[in-house]
């Protein structure tokens, strides 16, 4: 109770709340005030007369605590209110602040039934789930503490008012090491919070451990290849390998398919910093394999921070972290490859080429299918990410094309004179092991 009343009365007043009510458009952006306020025209859609409104917020210490909760009243607001209900993301947020975002949601129930009342009263009895209410009355709209019984102590009503858009918006604010990780310490010791409720974590740290006694000298160059799913990333990686009598790696690296699945059913942070692990594995594994052969790698940290971006970003391409931002730089302690391409097919063939695999597609594939908005972020991110930035690939030419093109241009980046690869590397890429 103490944590809810801090939040209610400590926080609120300098907070600007943003609900994703369309999510081709701004979010709608508000803050509270004492006095009543006139809504604007936007606003009297979100605070229309249909319907009881809610909102509810997580906040927790515990990160790992709170991004679970998060995701599991997600899964049960999707599956219990998707009829009645609308259901939008909402954050509160003070404007520009990095990592002050509280995370939650805004509910409108048009039913006839208490189908929501009896969720949000379970919901609440978690300390870390706070529950408000929305009230009309003309033009004005106010917000107090939702209880159940309808009996408010302290039934301060709180005037809706709208707010100016944020700067950033309010989704980029809390990226850095919850879902994108710039050294490989911030990444490992998520999975260390976890070793409890994930048992798997262990396991996965000590395969971290394992790998990273590794170092890299000088060697042969380390080229990237990464792509949205089916762009011909293992058709090209392949031919490479041939091609070059290169070594292909992956990330995430073979060591870690056993874990796979069970990360991707934790919410981002978990998620995101399994995948970043993955990274530094793959590192050590450059690091070796560079030394006798060149090493063609198939997805490496572009992937991993161009969809964690993407999918933690509501909303449109406009709203991505602003191009040159330090959300887009290389972690300083990972290994950096030579040459990065982005290999990248019109939607319509790429869509074609998935249907003619016709594997099953992961959660995240089917959803980029459905989502125009994520895939037009995930290639917006790829390209937004510097030092190394990836060189853009056109891959809807025939299979024999896009090798000769991409040889070509391995060729012309890395001075080569002819076919083969041997050859030293000018720049020296920084070395894993000395960092950990
Ligand atoms: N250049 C190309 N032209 C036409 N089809 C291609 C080309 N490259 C790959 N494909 C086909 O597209 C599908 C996806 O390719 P794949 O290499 O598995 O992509 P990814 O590894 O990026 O998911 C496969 O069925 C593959 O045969
Ligand atoms: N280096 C990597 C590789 C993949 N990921 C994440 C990003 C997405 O959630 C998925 C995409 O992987 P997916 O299995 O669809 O990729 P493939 O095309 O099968 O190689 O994995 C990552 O975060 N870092």
């Amino acid at each position: 109770m103490l944590k809810r009343a801090m939040f209610r009365w400590g926080q609120l007043s300098s907070r600007v709340f943003a609900v994703e009510f369309d999510l081709r458009a701004e979010p709608l952006y508000f803050s509270l005030s004492s006095n009543p306020q006139v809504l604007h025209h936007a606003h009297q859609q979100l605070f229309g007369d249909e319907g009881k409104l809610f909102s509810l917020h997580v906040h927790c210490d515990n990160r790992t605590e709170k991004a679970r909760t998060h995701a599991e009243i997600k899964h049960k607001l999707s599956v219990a209110l998707s009829r009645d209900c609308d259901v939008f993301e909402a954050s509160s947020f003070t404007p520009d602040v990095k990592n002050s975002v509280v995370k939650g949601f805004f509910i409108r129930d048009k039913s006839t039934t208490t189908l929501s009342e009896d969720m949000l009263k379970t919901l609440q009895q978690s300390k870390s789930v706070c529950v408000f209410s929305y009230k009309r009355e003309g033009q004005y709209c106010w917000q107090e503490l939702w209880s159940p019984v309808d009996q408010v102590q302290e039934s301060v009503r709180q005037y809706i008012t709208p707010a100016a858009a944020a700067q950033h918006h309010p989704s980029t604010l809390n990226i850095r090491n919850s879902d994108v990780f710039y050294c490989m310490k911030e990444a490992y010791e998520v999975l260390q919070e976890c070793t409890d409720i994930i048992p798997e974590s262990k396991e996965v740290l000590k395969l971290v451990d394992e790998q990273l006694e590794t170092s890299r000298g000088d060697g042969f160059p380390v080229i990237v290849i990464e792509g949205l799913d089916a762009t011909g990333k293992t058709t090209l990686t392949e031919a490479l390998r041939e091609s070059l009598n290169a070594t292909l790696l992956k990330s995430p690296p073979q060591c870690l398919a056993p874990f796979r699945q069970r990360f991707d059913s934790e919410p981002p942070l978990i998620r995101r910093a399994f995948y970043a692990l993955g990274n530094y594995i793959t590192a050590a594994h450059i690091g070796k394999e560079s030394l006798r052969a060149p090493v063609i790698v198939d997805r490496y940290w572009h992937s991993t921070a161009a969809y964690a971006i993407a999918t933690a970003v509501g909303g449109r391409v406009e709203n991505l972290p602003k191009p040159g931002s330090e959300l887009y730089q290389w972690p300083e302690d990972l290994l950096k490859p030579n040459l990065v391409l982005l290999l990248t097919v019109s939607p319509e063939e790429r869509l074609r080429r998935l249907r003619g695999r016709g594997q099953d597609k992961t959660v995240e594939e089917a959803e980029l299918e459905m989502n125009q908005l994520f895939r037009l972020k995930v290639e917006e991110t790829y390209k937004r990410i510097q030092n190394p930035a990836c060189i853009i690939v056109d891959a809807s030419p025939s299979p024999q094309e896009v090798l000769q093109q991409v040889q070509h241009l391995i060729r012309n980046e890395m001075s080569l004179v002819n076919n083969q690869l041997p050859m030293r590397q000018d720049k020296k890429p920084c070395n894993p092991s000395t960092h950990h």
